[in-house]
């Protein structure tokens, strides 16, 4: 069966599903279900761990995303967008339109489309335009492929969405995109869950290809399977994944335990009667991180300790970064004015680490330095949580009365991290207390004064937050004394430096671990998405797991090797896409932009007020993309 016909069939049966199923009407507007903020946040940790382990994946696509004005969105196991990357004003016009953050694409309530239809389908799936069951969607085109886990279940789905293409060969370029990088977040997920277990990849051919690195099967020391990727059982035949677990390696894949091991690092040839799959790569001890090859000490100590924050002054984090001097320079000429703060940084830049140098470096150094995390809290509990309440205003365990963290900052800093994902009702109450300098609790009558600095910290943009009428404009303005920017970690001119303190706070006590030349050049290369959050947890990794007395290029990560440019490490070939097929997508994807721009205006008669409506994007955005692409109306040529 052809793809084509293939994908009109899962088409078809998903109309079919939301016909008689689930009683939806083709012929009606649905606006997109909403869920808040709150509601969401469980179905974020659900994917965390997916984005985490494929940061590279997650850089790349984003990238690519933003270069073609896609919007690249991720949405937990049933079907909510979680996480939303719209980095440009045309994807971010398509947030707007209901592609945002907390929009419910569940099959069953938003019809056919590509996130809840791709979930269902567990495949990838491409719902373009009129293929779409709800007429709110028809703009669009989404493009979908669902993660799975280890154990098969369903973690959700990634999408890149737009504005509905008409050419073909566009829309086929992005699912096999979608497919492979599908494929490759699992098999990171894959390879970091059997970490420990000797792991064969499976093909149909004798070169290493693809599918040796997503057709996986984990083995236990006893040579007996322990787990299967998604891609091995389909070349095991399908059927039920636990029919295969614990038994013998030779039995389900024709070869011993011996031989495999023997030939570890190179393609082998198996018994094409068992499986599919007529050749298998046993992965070399080192990128299967075998425990056998590792000093036990090592593996027993977890990774993941927790981690005091870091306290560090301005002049530890000068640096000799441009940026980063500038930034410690004005934030020492404010250091003993009340002037409130706000920090802007990607995730994991350092907002609450400069916070704390600022505080240190501020005559309020004595006084408490309160820090809260917007995003973390739920927000039921983060009224009471900011503003306390008074003894007696629950019943039950919070009979006693609560002093909220604005109080409890008095004399001293109030960090509020993640401000964006202020509730707008709170942000009303902050505002209040800014202005009058008091707090009233919960419940409470009397106004209780407060004397603090305050520092806001975002990864957001909040000025296009206020456009948007997410974020009071008042607050804004009140919160934003001093803007300081940190560049992100990749921009940074001093990231070598950065590299070799980390390491070195993250040894043993006088005796710090060094980096191989290759091993810091690859860290050089990587476009750290985490920032300096995840360069420490690569190094603290690389540190406790490593196998002689420096850092080697193997001791760290598949996924950094992979980053640093597709240079090194053993699947380099296989992700990032190649640039070719990257550039020649964009140069695709703009010639597509230039027809169905020029076409919308034809349609409109050279209206561009009307052109700009039919493509649900701003007319000032028409008037640059007709600059762009030279478009210019026939009577005026
Ligand atoms: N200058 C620095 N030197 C060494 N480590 C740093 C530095 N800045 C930040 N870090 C480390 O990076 C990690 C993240 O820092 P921090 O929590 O301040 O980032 P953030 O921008 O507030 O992140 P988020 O936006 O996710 O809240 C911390 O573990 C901290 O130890």
């Amino acid at each position: 069966m052809s793809a084509d016909t293939r994908a009109s069939q899962v088409i078809q049966a998903s109309w079919n599903r939301c016909e008689t199923q689930y009683g939806l009407d083709s012929t009606r507007s649905l606006p997109p279900l909403r869920l808040s903020e709150g509601e969401i946040r469980h179905g974020r940790d659900l994917i965390a761990e997916s984005m985490a382990r494929s940061s590279t994946v997650v850089h790349q696509l984003r990238e690519l995303a933003r270069d073609t004005n896609y919007c690249m969105l991720f949405a937990d196991p049933d079907g909510v967008v979680v996480k939303t990357f719209s980095d440009t004003e045309d994807a971010r016009s398509l947030t707007a339109r209901g592609l945002g953050t907390g929009t419910v694409f569940r099959e069953a309530d938003a019809g056919t489309n590509g996130i809840g239809t791709s979930i269902i389908e567990r495949r990838t799936v491409t719902v373009n335009g009129e293929e779409h069951y709800n007429p709110t969607f028809k703009p669009f085109i989404c493009v979908s492929a669902p993660l799975i886990d280890p154990d098969g279940k369903a973690l959700g789905a990634l999408d890149l969405s737009g504005l509905r293409v008409g050419r073909h060969s566009e829309a086929a370029f992005l699912h096999q995109l979608l497919d492979d990088a599908a494929l490759w977040v699992q098999s990171a997920l894959f390879r970091h869950r059997y970490k420990n277990n000797f792991i064969v990849g499976l093909s149909q051919s004798p070169g290493i290809d693809h599918s040796m690195f997503r057709a996986l099967v984990a083995l236990d020391d006893g040579g007996r399977v322990c787990g299967l990727s998604e891609s091995a059982l389909s070349l095991l035949g399908g059927g039920n994944r636990t029919s295969f677990l614990h038994r013998p390696v030779d039995e389900v894949l024709g070869v011993t335990l011996g031989a495999l091991e023997s030939g570890s690092g190179r393609v082998q040839r198996v018994d094409p009667g068992k499986t599919k799959a007529g050749y298998v790569y046993p992965f070399p001890y080192e990128s299967a991180g075998r425990p056998a090859a590792r000093p036990a000490r090592r593996i027993e100590k977890a990774p993941d300790r927790p981690r005091p924050v870091q306290v560090l002054t301005l002049d530890q984090l000068t640096g000799r970064d441009e940026r980063m001097r500038k930034n410690v320079q004005l934030a020492r000429r404010i250091a003993d004015r009340n002037i409130p703060v706000l920090l802007q940084g990607e995730t994991g830049s350092g907002k609450e680490v400069f916070a704390r140098a600022l505080h240190l470096e501020s005559p309020r150094r004595d006084g408490p330095f309160v820090a809260v995390n917007c995003a973390a809290i739920p927000d039921s509990l983060l009224d009471s949580e900011l503003f306390g309440y008074e003894a007696g205003t629950f019943t039950g365990g919070l009979k006693a009365g609560k002093i909220g963290k604005v109080a409890a900052s008095n004399h001293g800093t109030l960090f509020l991290d993640e401000i964006g994902d202020m509730r707008l009702d709170l942000q009303t109450r902050l505002l209040r207390v800014l202005s009058e300098r008091e707090v009233t609790p919960l419940g409470g009558i009397e106004p209780v004064p407060v004397d603090l600095k305050l520092i806001c910290a975002t990864h957001r943009d909040l000025q296009r937050m206020v456009e948007t009428g997410e974020f009071r404009e008042d607050l804004y303005y009140r919160i934003n004394g001093a803007k300081i920017v940190l560049p992100p970690l990749r921009e940074r001119g001093d990231l070598a430096d950065l590299i070799h303190q980390i390491a070195r706070e993250e040894s043993d006590p006088g005796q710090p671990v060094e980096l191989a030349s290759e091993a810091l050049d690859c860290l050089l290369d990587n476009p750290w998405p985490g920032n300096i959050r995840q360069l420490r947890n690569v190094l603290s990794l690389a540190v406790l797991t490593r196998d002689g007395p420096r850092i080697e290029l193997d001791d760290l990560p598949d996924e950094i090797r992979i980053g640093a440019g597709g240079k090194r490490g053993v699947s380099a070939d296989f992700y990032p896409p190649p640039e070719r097929m990257v550039s020649g997508l964009k140069q695709s994807l703009g010639e597509t932009e230039r027809e169905r721009i020029h076409r919308a205006l034809q349609d409109s008669k050279w209206q561009v007020t009307e052109a700009a409506r039919r493509l649900g994007v701003s007319r000032a955005t028409i008037h640059r993309k007709m600059k762009d692409y030279d478009i210019v109306r026939p009577d005026r040529r």
